[in-house]
Formats: C-alpha cells, structure tokens, sequence
C-alpha cells in the first residue's frame, strides 16, 4: 500500500516545536541536550532557544536510507552526557517511528528524558513527552526534505478541460 503523507511545513515546525519546549519547561531545570542527528538537529535548536539551554550535545544514528530501514549504526557517540547516563539531559529527535533510533540511544543514555516532536504508535512507549501522533502508515515529509512545486489544477489533472470562453 502506499504510504500516507503528512507534510510539515517550516511554521509548522516552529509551532509545534514551541509546544515541545512549553512541556518540557515545566519539567526542567536541564543541564543540557542531546540532539539526535541528523533529523533532531532543527527541533534541538528551537527548544534550546526557548529553555535558554546553551549546552548542546549529539548523538549521530545512522538507520534509513530514504524510505528504506537498515541495522542502526552509532556514528558519534554523546560524550558529554554518557557518565551520567543522561540525567538531567534532554535528548531530543524530530520524531519515533518503530522506535529503533530511540532504543539505541536509550541504552547509551537510560536515565535522559526522550522528547520528540512527532510520534507514530510502534515508537510511542520509548518517548517521554512528544507533541503530535500519526499513524504507522504515515510518512512525515519534513521541510529540509521538500520544496514548493507548481501543480496542475484540478480540472486539467483529470483531463476534462476548463469552463466557459
Ligand atoms: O523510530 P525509528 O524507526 O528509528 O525512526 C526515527 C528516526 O528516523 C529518522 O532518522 P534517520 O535515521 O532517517 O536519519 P536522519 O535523522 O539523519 O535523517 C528520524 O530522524 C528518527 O531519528
Ligand atoms: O522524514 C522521515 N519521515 C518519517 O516518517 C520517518 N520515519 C522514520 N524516518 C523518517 N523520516
Ligand atoms: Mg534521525
């Protein structure tokens, strides 16, 4: 079958990015993030503004290839917060979807507080606080992955011409 699309735009994200910071304000302080890249870097930097958190780290995982899962590979592990197995860090992705990415970076860093902006339901349990869910069949197109194209309208798309004149 094929996949569902669910297209965020670039306000988009900044609202909803906002909403992310708003809960995650209420369960601070925070000694500092761990964005996961690469998708995570872009929500990172728009929770970090509002927490007024400077101290950013990161953790690269490495799964898909386009719209494609393979085995997840840590690329850069996160220095910073692994002594302290993440506590009182934040560790923040654009979205869980099976969950993999997630689970990984968990075992590296059990005691930080997972937050993502988006959630599909298989990755739903590995997530303490996220803002919008959508459904496992459903590809999320970031902004950084589209750009604006003309489309037909409507009429000339279904080959039955325009009216009057
Ligand atoms: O819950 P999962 O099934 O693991 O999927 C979620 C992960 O997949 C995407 O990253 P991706 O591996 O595509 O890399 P990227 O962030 O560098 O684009 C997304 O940014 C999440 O990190
Ligand atoms: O851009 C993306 N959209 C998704 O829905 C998704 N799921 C895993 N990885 C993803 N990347
Ligand atoms: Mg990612």
């Amino acid at each position: 079958m094929a996949p569902r699309y669910y297209t965020v735009t670039w306000d988009q994200l900044h609202r909803d990015g906002k909403a992310l910071a708003w809960r995650l304000v209420e369960r601070g302080p925070w000694t500092g993030m761990v964005a996961i890249t690469r998708g995570g870097l872009i929500p990172a930097a728009i929770v970090a503004r509002e927490l007024d958190c400077r101290l950013i780290e990161t953790v690269s995982v490495v799964t898909y290839d386009e719209e494609q899962r393979g085995h997840p590979q840590v690329v850069k592990p996160p220095q910073a917060a692994l002594e302290s197995q993440g506590e009182g860090w934040l560790l923040i992705d654009d979205l869980v979807d099976t969950g993999t990415t997630a689970k990984v970076v968990r075992a590296m860093l059990p005691k930080a507080h997972f937050a993502t902006v988006y959630a599909k339901p298989a990755g739903k349990p590995t997530v303490d606080t996220f803002i919008t869910e959508v459904s496992q069949d459903t590809w999320i197109l970031f902004p950084w992955d589209t750009e604006p194209q003309f489309i037909a309208p409507i009429a000339k798309a279904r080959g039955n011409g325009g009216g009057g004149q």
